[in-house]
């Protein structure tokens, strides 16, 4: 094993996403040791990942057992869940650990309050797509963790994505735009494909070319960067009393753009929600 051994708490969707971006990009399976809650769980994401995996069910300790080997600790449960976690792992950890949080809304004042004086803490808002080397990151550091820990933090995840360092205050705006975004991504793939069946072609079809074309117009929106923006390729393929103008006119006059705006809003809305409620607001 080289590189420093990492502990996955709860072994979810988006931890999951983090741990197979991490074995892709070099990270051996036996640097990792992750937790789930059933045993039925903690069997099946063992063998798929090929990671030690704790049972919760079998073991109460089994987090405590996790974090103690570890010198970065991933925080992949529901953020209500976070602190009460880091509550029951305060006295395991390794007092330079770095305790790296996934979750929306929790801040890192809570985390801080709940673990040991002195812990290193990095809040962060990361993306699914990680789990394919295209993720987003955004990462804050908490009061006691150094640079090298960020840096660290940053190049792991960094290998599988972009990773962003910003302040706290703008995790939620974030989060609405990248840490939902691929749900957004998704949605209009759903509704492209639909639209593909309507008129007429195969369902499978339909859904592979939606799916090529939104990752096609990614790549194309990544790699003008700089030289055109989406507005711009926009234009560009929006051929003046053609085809694709008829389109676009008929989602200006459902104000398709500030249905978008207004729904990233609300998640951040949501996430401020949370973070009022876990506060006991
Ligand atoms: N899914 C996303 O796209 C995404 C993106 C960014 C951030 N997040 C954050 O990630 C966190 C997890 O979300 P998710 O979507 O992966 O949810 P999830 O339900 O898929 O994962 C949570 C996992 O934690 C496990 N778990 C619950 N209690 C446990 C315990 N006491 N010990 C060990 N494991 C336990 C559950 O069995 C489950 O596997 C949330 O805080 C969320 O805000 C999710
Ligand atoms: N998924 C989490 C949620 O929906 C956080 C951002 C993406 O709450």
């Amino acid at each position: 094993m080289t590189g420093p051994k990492i502990a996955m708490l709860g072994l979810g969707s988006m931890n999951g996403a983090i741990l197979t971006g991490l074995l892709s990009s070099g990270v051996s399976p036996e640097q990792v040791v992750a937790t789930s809650r059933s045993s039925e769980s903690a069997q099946r994401r063992s063998q798929h990942y090929g990671v030690q995996v704790l049972a919760e069910e079998n073991d109460d300790a089994a987090n405590r057992t996790a974090a103690a080997q570890a010198e970065i600790v991933f925080l992949g449960v529901k953020p209500y869940q976070i602190t009460d976690l880091c509550a029951g792992i305060k006295d395991a950890l390794k007092p330079g650990a770095v305790v790296v949080s996934v979750a929306a809304a929790v801040t890192l004042e809570m985390m801080e309050a709940a673990l040991a004086e002195g812990q290193p803490v990095i809040r962060t808002m990361p993306n699914t797509p990680l789990s394919v080397g295209a993720g987003v990151v955004g990462l804050s550091a908490g009061t006691h963790t150094s640079q090298q820990q960020v840096e660290l933090v940053a190049e792991l995840l960094g290998a599988s994505g972009s990773v962003h360092v910003i302040p706290e205050e703008q995790i939620d705006a974030l989060s609405a735009i990248a840490g939902s975004g691929p749900a957004y991504a998704f949605y209009l793939a759903e509704q492209m494909a639909a639209a593909g069946a309507e008129l007429g072609l195969d369902p499978e079809l339909a859904a592979g070319l939606a799916a090529e074309t939104i990752y096609g117009a990614g790549k194309m929106l990544l790699e003008n960067q700089g030289k055109a923006d989406a507005a711009q390729l926009r234009r560009n393929v929006t051929s003046p009393n053609g085809t694709t103008e008829q389109a676009i006119s008929t989602f200006d006059a459902a104000d398709m753009g500030q249905t978008i705006r207004a729904g990233a809003a609300a998640a951040a809305a949501r996430a401020a929600e949370i973070t009022g409620q876990l506060r006991g607001q």
